[in-house]
């Protein structure tokens, strides 16, 4: 089959509980060369077990992980990914060459460095001590290390947190070239704009099971046209019975409403609550697919 020829990143029926609790319930996913590749869920998901397991860090109960064909903690494996973690430190008395300059020696075939320094613009950087760096700047520094040994799988965990606009998108710019160039991506985020921006493949993880898996815009299809976001006295049993509703749900203060017919919901809604207010349609998002995939009490926080 062509995609377990391009599986650069497996785990077939996997389990695994921590603390007592099962935490994965017989998941089974793939990562494929040259896909950047979301995985997205609420918080407890599930989303970082599956990440410690890809790479290495956890055991499964049952089922099997493989990352190259091999078990993730063969340096073998190991070698062939960068990993770019949400919560890891950086030495503060190193500065950011010494430190991608040891980074890359681990690696058999590391780029120079100052090539990876140069992706997207952190030469200005490398004479700075790690400890006097901003936070955006230290998280720039970290995905600088996880591609420095020019890895086949980079995992990307949240990756664009603390960055400004300009920094963000010219990140966005170099995981989008990586993944033309054959890299496979694996990136967790709560950003759903920034998976929809990137992503070729959305998994949505709910109860460490995955609960889809397709394309931004065949999820957002999948969501039907429309989000009609109003406030409004009317219960949600209310909402769903409205013409061509699919889901309503509270989002904040409003009512959030996904319907394939807007014209059709707006005028029953309007003569339904005199009182409606604040009303707004759009067209709908990866958000308000994902919301109405996992129900409103499952949202996904950025
Ligand atoms: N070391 C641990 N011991 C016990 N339970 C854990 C441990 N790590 C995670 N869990 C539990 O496993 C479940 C899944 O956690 P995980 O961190 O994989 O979720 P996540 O999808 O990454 O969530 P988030 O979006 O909040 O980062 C949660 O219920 C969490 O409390």
């Amino acid at each position: 089959m062509q995609d377990d020829l391009s599986a650069i990143a497996t785990l077939a029926k996997v389990s695994k509980r921590l603390a007592g609790k099962p935490v994965l319930d017989g998941l089974t996913l793939k990562i494929r060369a040259g896909e950047v590749t979301a995985l997205l869920g609420p918080n407890g998901a599930g989303k970082t077990t599956s990440v410690g397991l890809l790479t290495g860090r956890l055991q499964p109960d049952t089922g099997t992980v493989r990352l190259f064909g091999l078990d993730p903690t063969r340096p073998a494996a190991r070698s062939r990914m960068g990993v770019m973690l949400q919560s890891a430190g950086l030495p503060d008395v190193m500065t950011v060459f010494e430190l991608v300059t040891l980074q890359s020696g681990y690696y058999p075939n590391p780029r120079p460095v100052a090539e990876t320094l140069a992706i997207a613009g952190l030469s200005d950087l490398a004479k700075r001590r790690c400890g006097a760096l901003s936070g955006g700047q230290a998280r720039r520094v970290h995905y600088r290390l996880a591609i420095c040994g020019r890895p086949a799988l980079l995992v990307l965990d949240e990756p664009t947190a603390a960055l400004d606009r300009v920094s963000r998108q010219a990140l966005w710019a170099t995981v989008r070239a990586a993944a033309d160039d054959g890299t496979a991506i694996l990136l967790t985020t709560h950003d759903l704009a920034e998976a929809d921006a990137l992503a070729d493949r959305v998994l949505v993880m709910d109860r460490g099971r995955i609960v889809a898996d397709d394309s931004p815009a065949a999820l957002r299809a999948r969501a039907g046209g429309s989000v009609v976001r109003c406030r409004t006295m009317l219960p949600p049993a209310l909402l769903l019975a409205l013409p061509a509703v699919r889901e309503a749900g509270p989002d904040g203060t409003d009512q959030r409403i996904i319907t394939g017919d807007a014209v059709a919901t707006v005028r029953a809604l309007c003569s339904a609550d005199p009182n409606l207010a604040d009303l707004r349609i759009a067209d709908a998002a990866l958000e308000d697919a994902i919301a109405a995939l996992l129900g409103p009490d499952r949202r996904i926080a950025a």
